[in-house]
């Protein structure tokens, strides 16, 4: 059978390229229950807080913003990090028609992100044999992965470790086109600094030791998925991204074409639409950061819609500790708030049982709960 999960799917892409169309959707991609795509927000307060980073950086401020931050990853576990200012001033100018040079200043050049979105989409438009020459199983490029219950991602992605730099296979970046290989680089440093910053901040905020969580982030193990959404004919019927949190410590998200369909789930259990103000950058609370608080702050759920009309692009960038470092609950922490939540792993011995496992919801911090 032609779409049977066990059969190896490269790309949904060119399923969508293929002629003739397609009539329907491929079984495999089916959702049990249709998907609500554009999900209605009770009210104001369902919004995704933002975090403005200029703020949180300004030692006048910095108290009140980092409360802020406080919040947002306890009660959301995701949030927009953006120049509120210059996001306003960003529309502003865009509905004037006039180009406005620096629009948001955390420290990637709208230029750059700019160069990066065109390259990006160079790279989807090569012909799978072309694409294909980056394909691997776990790393590389590849497409609709299977989910729980043998349900297909509407999506295709291509996946690099970043750092520590040994581990970068010589396949991947190395051998993208040099443009877009030097601007993902740029990319990648700036989201590696500006991630350095923001665990600081949030060690603050948790009122951590100092260096508690930094010893294990530094040069910690960090990657990249350059992710590609086709449109797709019946959206309500199919997800982009399963419902999952990350593995992650933090992850940090762009909406390369400003396509949106990022949705995350509120703790009451609903699920509400990410619209990404522009050139904002989306931070997520991974489950590690959940065990490194002893649960303060949660993992936000989140899956993505597709659209009929228009390809999504978006980048991910997941931020990790070291392999020889531990994961558990910052001792700090449990001394001061017992009892102690989660066990403790080692960070390889963490991502093995992660990558073992199918994503699905949060099941992946379930072997590490401590029932007290
Ligand atoms: O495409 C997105 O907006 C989300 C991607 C995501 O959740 C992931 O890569 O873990
Ligand atoms: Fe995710």
């Amino acid at each position: 059978m032609a779409n049977s999960p066990s059969m190896k799917l490269t790309s949904v892409q060119e399923l969508v390229k293929a002629a003739p169309p397609l009539s329907s959707i491929p079984l495999h991609f089916l959702q049990q229950t249709r998907i609500a795509l554009s999900v209605p927000t009770p009210s104001s307060s369902a919004e995704i807080p933002t975090v403005d980073y200029t703020l949180l950086a300004s030692p006048g401020s910095g108290e009140t913003e980092l409360q802020k931050l406080h919040s947002a990853c306890k009660n959301w576990g995701i949030f927009q990090f953006a120049c509120i200012l210059l996001s306003l001033l960003s529309v502003f100018c865009i509905s004037m028609c006039f180009h406005y040079g620096k629009v948001v200043n955390h420290g990637m050049s709208p230029e750059v992100m700019e160069k990066l979105r065109g390259e990006i989409e160079e790279f989807y438009e090569l012909p799978l044999e072309e694409k294909m020459k980056y394909g691997g199983d776990g790393e590389g490029y590849g497409g609709g992965r299977v989910r729980a219950n043998g349900i297909r991602d509407w999506g295709d992605r291509l996946y690099i470790t970043t750092n520590p730099v040994h581990l970068r296979r010589p396949n991947l970046l190395p051998q993208l086109p040099s443009s877009l290989r030097d601007n993902l680089e740029t990319y990648i440093q700036t989201l590696k600094t500006l991630a350095s910053g923001l665990l600081g901040s949030m060690e603050e905020a948790l009122e951590m030791e100092a260096n508690e969580m930094a010893a294990k982030m530094d040069d910690g193990l960090q990657s990249v998925a350059i992710i590609y959404y086709p449109p797709c004919p019946q959206p309500e019927l199919v997800l982009g991204f399963t419902p999952h949190s990350d593995a992650t410590c933090i992850t940090i998200l762009s909406q390369v074409n400003g396509v949106g369909g990022l949705q995350a789930k509120t703790r009451d259990g609903s699920w509400v639409p990410v619209n990404i103000l522009p050139n904002a950058l989306v931070v997520l609370v991974g489950d590690i950061l959940e065990v490194f608080s002893n649960g303060l702050y949660e993992s936000a759920e989140h899956r993505v819609t597709v659209n009929p009309d228009k390809e999504r692009i978006s980048m991910a960038f997941f931020v990790n500790p070291k392999l020889e470092a531990e994961i558990g609950p910052a001792a700090s922490l449990v001394m001061k708030n017992p009892p102690c939540r989660f066990k403790t792993i080692s960070t390889e011995q963490y991502f093995n049982n992660f990558f073992g496992r199918v994503l699905d919801r949060k099941t992946n911090l379930e072997a590490l709960k401590i029932d007290n």
